[in-house]
């Protein structure tokens, strides 16, 4: 089996050595092939998602991402910048699902921001649909204002837009996903105002009819943000857009502690997909070994599971992540008084030495 390893920018590369240790330390042996991507693929072949590092994510069984994106390319024009690479590669692959389970582990109670009492036991699951919505509508681009009060004024613009057909897959994958947990499910949206969301909720409503066992609530994007601050133990499963997933998975990784503690999974519809932590490449912290790398090991770990089919892998990492926190280990993002404060390198060799 093949796995494709994409570092990327920043923290990527430090991040992403650590799920590599780990993973080579199984009894499973795996071909891993790196490839430069984003800002370090603009550096060596003059485009964040060169041709040959695409070949090497289709051909791949799975592709393991670190993270992409700096502050330095900023200024380049948007077909070159790093984040470029992350929306070629969910667009190319078609990964149109991203799986974001945010589990507040007991030992972490105190690492989140919030209350112990409103996070401890938390475990909820965000299913973001990647393929489309404002990140891909077009038209997009810049012009002169048409028309409204500031008309001939300079304007950027972009589309949202979402399919029947696109809604609908990512209604059956979330409703799936549903029905193996806790069989509630809620549908963010902006339906109140935007007629992309409105279609959404008539599309959920229309597929729930197939999972009558399923449990399907709405609830506006401005609520959910609430909710997830005030009750978050209430969702079980949650579906929504790109725009509405990415930044409620960030706020969501507060619950758990530390956006660091956040994996996920981008699938297509065979299951062939694309690991990567929920952050970005971090440039404050890049360079600094101090970047927590249990998303990018939990990634892993959702690779062998949902990719490559290496369950007992898989609880094997996540159990080692356990031990390692209940031993008190911590990066900074996740410290609290009288812990065990490591680096990356230390963090991903607590890992392996608990494997
Ligand atoms: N999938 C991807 O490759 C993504 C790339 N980005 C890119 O990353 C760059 C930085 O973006 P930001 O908005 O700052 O988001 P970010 O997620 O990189 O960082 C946000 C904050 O969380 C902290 N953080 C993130 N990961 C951490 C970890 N593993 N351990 C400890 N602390 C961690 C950072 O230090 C920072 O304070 C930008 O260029 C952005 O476009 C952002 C999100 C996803
Ligand atoms: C480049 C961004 C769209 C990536 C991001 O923020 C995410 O996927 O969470
Ligand atoms: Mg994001």
């Amino acid at each position: 089996m093949k796995i494709a390893v994409l570092p990327g920018d920043g923290i990527g590369k430090e991040i992403v050595k650590e799920a590599i240790k780990v993973l080579n330390a199984l009894d499973e042996k795996f071909e891993m092939e790196e490839a430069p991507v984003g800002g370090a693929g603009y550096e060596a072949k003059g485009h964040p998602l060169p041709d040959s590092t695409l070949a090497l994510a289709k051909e791949a069984d799975a592709i393991l991402f670190g993270a992409v994106g700096d502050w330095k390319y900023d200024s380049l024009e948007r077909a070159l910048r790093p984040e470029q690479a992350i929306l070629g590669l969910r667009k190319h692959l078609q990964l149109f699902a991203n799986f974001r389970p945010a589990i507040c582990y007991p030992q972490l109670t105190g690492a989140s921001s919030l209350k112990p009492e409103i996070v401890s036991g938390l475990d909820i699951l965000i299913v973001r649909e990647l393929n489309g919505d404002v990140y891909f509508g077009t038209p997009r681009g810049n012009r002169k204002a048409p028309d409204g009060p500031f008309e001939g004024a300079r304007e950027g613009f972009d589309t949202m837009r979402y399919s029947e057909p696109e809604v609908q897959r990512i209604a059956h994958v979330a409703f799936q996903a549903a029905q193996k947990r806790g069989k509630r499910l809620t549908s963010v949206d902006k339906a109140n105002v935007l007629e992309t969301s409105q279609l959404w909720k008539d599309v959920m409503i229309d597929v729930a009819k197939q999972y009558p066992d399923v449990e399907l609530s709405h609830m506006y994007v401005d609520n959910a943000a609430m909710q997830l601050v005030k009750a978050p133990k209430s969702f079980d499963v949650i579906v929504t857009g790109n725009l509405f997933g990415d930044i409620l998975s960030d706020q969501a990784a507060m619950l758990t502690g530390s956006i660091g503690m956040l994996p996920s999974a981008s699938l297509d519809k065979n299951n062939k997909g694309l690991y990567e932590p929920s952050h970005g490449s971090a440039p404050d912290i890049a360079g600094k070994g101090i970047a927590n790398p249990l998303a990018t090991i939990l990634s892993a770990a959702m690779m062998l599971r949902y990719s490559l089919n290496k369950a007992e892998q898989a609880e094997r990492i996540e159990k080692a992540v356990q031990k390692v926190l209940e031993a008190g280990y911590r990066t900074g993002d996740i410290a609290t008084p009288g812990c065990r404060q490591v680096g990356t390198a230390e963090m991903g060799d607590a890992v392996l030495a608990a494997l």
